[in-house]
């Protein structure tokens, strides 16, 4: 039975921090891969600031060399934006029948599920397993502990402190390029390179 973590976000664009979490994750928790899965621009909670080709190619980029890293489009090829993590994760485990899945987040999306801000939260807490990475200033266990969704479903998170406050944030990233900056050691070289190439993230 191999042990697979499953690692959302926008991806917009991937940052060098995303590739640290899910390595460090991976070793931490014996992980077998780590499944890069980016989210569709049909989402409506999020705009997304370049095309989801794109997004996806320089996710091919930074995992080409990582034979424990995978990238799956299941969440970019639905139809419409219906989709959210509980039918995901339902997706993943019908996929990976005889194995372990684990979703993998950092401690800020902890919060918003345990406020009750995810579509079919409860369900998602009660059904699946979690590994959850520490963010500065926030506390996981009195988050679990406050939220009547998290509490009794506690089991399922698997919490871990990666021991670096690393923070590069997509956004960061976006804003250095769109304001003329120099972002380049904050991600792989090669998805520097495929948004210098391509003319992405300029000011508008
Ligand atoms: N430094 C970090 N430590 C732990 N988890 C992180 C870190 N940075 C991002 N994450 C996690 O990675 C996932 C994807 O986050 P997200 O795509 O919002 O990253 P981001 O780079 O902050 O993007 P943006 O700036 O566009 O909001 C989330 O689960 C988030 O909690
Ligand atoms: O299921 C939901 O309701 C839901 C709400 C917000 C975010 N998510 C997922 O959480 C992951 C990270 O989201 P974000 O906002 O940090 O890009 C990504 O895989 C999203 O699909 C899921």
């Amino acid at each position: 039975m191999a042990r697979i973590g499953i690692y959302g976000s926008s991806f917009d664009p991937i940052t060098n921090v995303h590739l640290w979490t899910a390595s460090t994750v991976g070793r931490r928790c014996r992980l077998d891969k780590v499944v890069f899965l980016p989210c569709s621009h049909k989402r409506r909670d999020k705009e997304m600031n370049v095309a989801d080709s794109h997004r996806w190619n320089m996710i091919l980029l930074a995992i080409e060399n990582n034979e424990n890293f995978e990238a799956d489009d299941y969440e970019m090829n639905q139809e419409a934006w219906n989709a959210n993590t509980y039918e995901t994760m339902k997706h993943f485990k019908e996929k990976y029948p005889n194995d372990e899945v684990f979703f993998i987040m950092g401690a800020d999306l902890l919060v918003d599920i345990g406020a009750g801000k995810w579509q079919r939260g409860e369900d998602l807490v009660k059904e699946n397993k979690f590994i959850v990475m520490a963010r500065d200033g926030i506390d996981m266990l009195k988050v679990i502990s406050k939220s009547p969704i998290l509490r009794n479903n506690d089991e399922g998170f698997h919490l871990i402190d990666k021991g670096l406050a690393m923070e590069i944030s997509s956004s960061y990233i976006r804003d250095e390029f769109a304001m003329g900056g120099e972002p380049r050691y904050l991600l792989p070289d090669n998805c520097y390179q495929y948004i210098i190439d391509n003319l992405l993230y300029q000011r508008e």
